[in-house]
């Protein structure tokens, strides 16, 4: 398990950089910091570490391009954007990383790549074959081209999914903040900053706010949300600013800088990591505290007496999320039931199912072997 004393361990190393980071006020792209970067990524890189760059900045640098003041308002032009910018920001990374002798490739995923099992292998099988040849995968969403639905929506996410799919020992965000204050630290003055997280309670998804600058996305909630997924599977996670050169390096040698997320220590197996984080989530059912002892405690299956309401529009086969009743989120998994036929089971015995739908199909709403514990 990674900790800060250890953090030098670190051989498969995700670094997310939003846009905040690579973009003065102006909108224009921030080519010192980049340069910086890429310098730093191909040091480690021939340090012998395995580097993976997740870069946001595909939007704003079209907008540039584009000469755009304010951030296009509908999904075509907000794709176009995209369609400029990415090509400019892998030109720039291309030059940059090349000064270095670095070899870098560019990757592009939707939310398609990792709902499908076929697709979420196949990603893993490419980005494995880039590391395994030194080269730096230059990740970003596909945004041009991806619809709403497929859409993973923030850098944050996708960052956190590649080093879920990949098996990263470390996930290093970098921002234009230091790291999760207690309160968004650009409103309050008197917020501080917290130098580790070990559990994600839902008092710490409550200390987490919007974006800070028109500029970025998903501000701290996308962040707290792709801490989950890296530490439910195995991945240490560090949010730090990206405006300090020699930053990622810091973050290596074990300071105390940022925000530390120690990992679970069990890994989930890939298929598990897949069931929770690849695909969406279509809903939400809350169970009572008996029926949380069972998932967490008892190795349980999830049963329709347990289950109190019941929200969003799911279907039979879709992965729903398992909430206690005071919104912590405990577990996700493939659901039996379609919402409405939770919503006429909800709180019977297993006994009266035929009798309340006019068939039993399955016993259990999520059967054990397709249900992944959170907490
Ligand atoms: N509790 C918090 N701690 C730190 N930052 C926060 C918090 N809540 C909201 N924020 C905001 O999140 C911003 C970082 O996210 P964002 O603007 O999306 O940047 P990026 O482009 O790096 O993803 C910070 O500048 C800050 O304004
Ligand atoms: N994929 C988008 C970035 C999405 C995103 O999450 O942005 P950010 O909050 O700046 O990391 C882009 O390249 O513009």
């Amino acid at each position: 398990m990674l900790t800060r004393e250890n953090l030098c361990n670190a051989k498969r190393i995700v670094v997310k950089v939003g846009t905040s980071t690579l973009t003065h006020a102006t909108g224009k792209l921030n080519l010192l910091r980049i340069e910086k970067l890429a310098r730093e990524l191909s040091d480690l890189a021939n340090q012998g570490k395995q580097i993976i760059l997740v870069t946001s900045g595909a939007v704003g640098a079209g907008m540039d391009r584009l000469g755009l003041k304010e951030k296009p308002k509908t999904i075509p032009e907000k794709q176009a954007a995209a369609a400029v910018g990415q090509g400019i920001l892998l030109h720039i990374y291309e030059k940059m990383f090349g000064e270095y002798g670095q070899i870098v490739g560019q990757v592009l995923l939707t939310r398609a790549d990792s709902v499908n099992r076929k697709r979420y292998t196949n990603s893993r099988n490419t980005l494995m074959a880039l590391l395994n040849q030194g080269v730096i995968p230059i990740i970003n969403e596909n945004d041009a081209v991806s619809i709403d639905e497929l859409k993973i929506g923030d850098n944050d996410t996708l960052s956190a999914m590649v080093a879920s799919i990949i098996d990263a020992d470390l996930l290093i965000i970098l921002s234009d903040v230091e790291g999760v204050y207690t309160a968004n630290p650009q409103t309050d003055p008197k917020a501080v900053l917290l130098s580790e997280i070990t559990d994600i309670t839902p008092g710490i998804e409550e200390l987490a706010g919007g974006p800070g600058t028109m500029r970025g996305t998903g501000g701290m909630h996308t962040k707290i949300q792709a801490a989950k997924i890296a530490v439910n599977s195995g991945v240490a996670m560090v949010i730090a600013t990206g405006g300090r050169e020699g930053i990622v390096r810091e973050v290596l040698e074990g300071n105390n800088i940022g925000t530390i997320f120690i990992s679970k220590e069990n890994r989930l197996q890939i298929r598990k990591r897949w069931l929770a984080f690849g695909v969406s989530v279509s809903g939400r059912v809350t169970v009572d505290t008996g029926c949380e002892r069972a998932l967490l405690e008892g190795g349980s299956s999830l049963l329709a007496a347990g289950v109190t309401d019941v929200n969003g529009d799911f279907e039979q086969g879709n992965t729903i999320s398992i909430v206690n009743e005071g919104g912590r989120e405990l577990a996700r998994g493939i659901t039996n039931y379609c919402a409405e036929d939770v919503k006429k089971i909800m709180g019977a015995h297993t006994h009266d199912i035929t009798q309340l739908l006019g068939s039993k199909p399955y016993d259990e709403i999520i059967h054990r072997d397709n249900l992944v514990l959170l907490v």
